[in-house]
């Protein structure tokens, strides 16, 4: 069986650019952190039931593989597919921390949904792909693009490549479990000020390398302060810059 690998992410900058409806939306730089990566594959099995093989803090239904799982379901209505996991399991060698921003869960179900299409010969395009993703969850869509570098905008639904030389990262993930929903609620409550269409621009147009030269982490991640102010124990780390809401800390290695 092939063997995929869904690689963490990390938010080079993550600016609120304003809402819709209870979400928050964003102009953010994903880039792919190439040495941290889960490994997926598909496995014989006897029992019917969806199976998912690997350590996970959260039980079969509430894993983002089975709700990549069910949406695509719902969208091909394929016989071959719901056939095909009453014999097979999905085993996951789970390497990227959970609760650290890292889109861990995100990426376990982009690669899921990449898997299914091309070993079941699904025939989807990658925006196909891509609109099921955007369902799973805020981050997903990127995950199906599989870019290494990307301009991520809306509430993470537009996904643009961003052209340049990936870069290596050191991450550390302080034993801390962040909510995402709190993080940006305190940002919406406490610290919401949303950036400029012009600025959102200026961002999106500069290399990575160049915005954490010239930037100082509270300033890139929107939700850097929001998250300093939810959660006491979290402390600064001078010379690192914090991704998505948390609460994995990165810099160049
Ligand atoms: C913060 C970011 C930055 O990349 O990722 P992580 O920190 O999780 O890696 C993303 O915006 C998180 O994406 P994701 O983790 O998929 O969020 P979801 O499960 O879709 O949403 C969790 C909750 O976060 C809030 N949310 C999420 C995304 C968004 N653009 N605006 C929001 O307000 C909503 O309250 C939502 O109910
Ligand atoms: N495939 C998965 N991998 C990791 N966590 C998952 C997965 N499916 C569901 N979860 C749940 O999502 C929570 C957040 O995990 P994750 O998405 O990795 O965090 P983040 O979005 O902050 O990177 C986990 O604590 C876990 O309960």
């Amino acid at each position: 069986m092939i063997r995929y690998r869904a690689y963490a992410k990390v938010n080079i900058f993550l600016k609120i650019t304003g809402m819709r409806g209870e979400y928050h939306t964003l102009s953010s730089r994903f880039m792919r952190v190439k040495d941290l990566f889960d490994t997926l594959w598909f496995e014989e099995k006897a029992t019917p039931e969806f199976e998912i093989r690997g350590s996970f803090d959260c039980e079969v239904h509430a894993n983002t593989i089975y709700k990549a799982y069910k949406h695509l379901l719902a969208v091909t209505r394929s016989d071959k597919l719901s056939s095909f996991f009453e014999s097979h399991a999905v085993c996951v060698d789970k390497k990227i921390p959970s609760f650290a921003g890292l889109g861990g869960g995100s990426s376990d179900a982009a690669t899921f949904l990449t898997m299914c299409n091309e070993e079941l010969e699904l025939g989807l395009s990658l925006n196909e792909l891509a609109e099921i993703a955007s369902h799973i969850g805020a981050d997903v869509p990127f995950f199906v693009y599989g870019y290494e570098s990307a301009n991520v905008s809306g509430i993470g639904e537009v996904v643009e490549r961003f052209d340049e030389p990936l870069i290596d990262f050191e991450v550390v993930t302080p034993d801390i479990q962040i909510s995402t929903p709190s993080v940006y609620r305190y940002y919406r409550e406490h610290l919401y000020a949303p950036i400029s269409a012009e600025e959102a621009a200026r961002l999106e147009s500069t290399p990575s390398r160049d915005i954490l030269a010239f930037m100082s982490p509270k300033e890139a991640n929107d939700l850097y302060p929001s998250a300093l102010a939810c959660y006491s124990e979290l402390s600064e780390k001078e010379g690192w810059f914090f991704s998505g809401s948390g609460s994995s800390f990165f810099r160049i290695k």
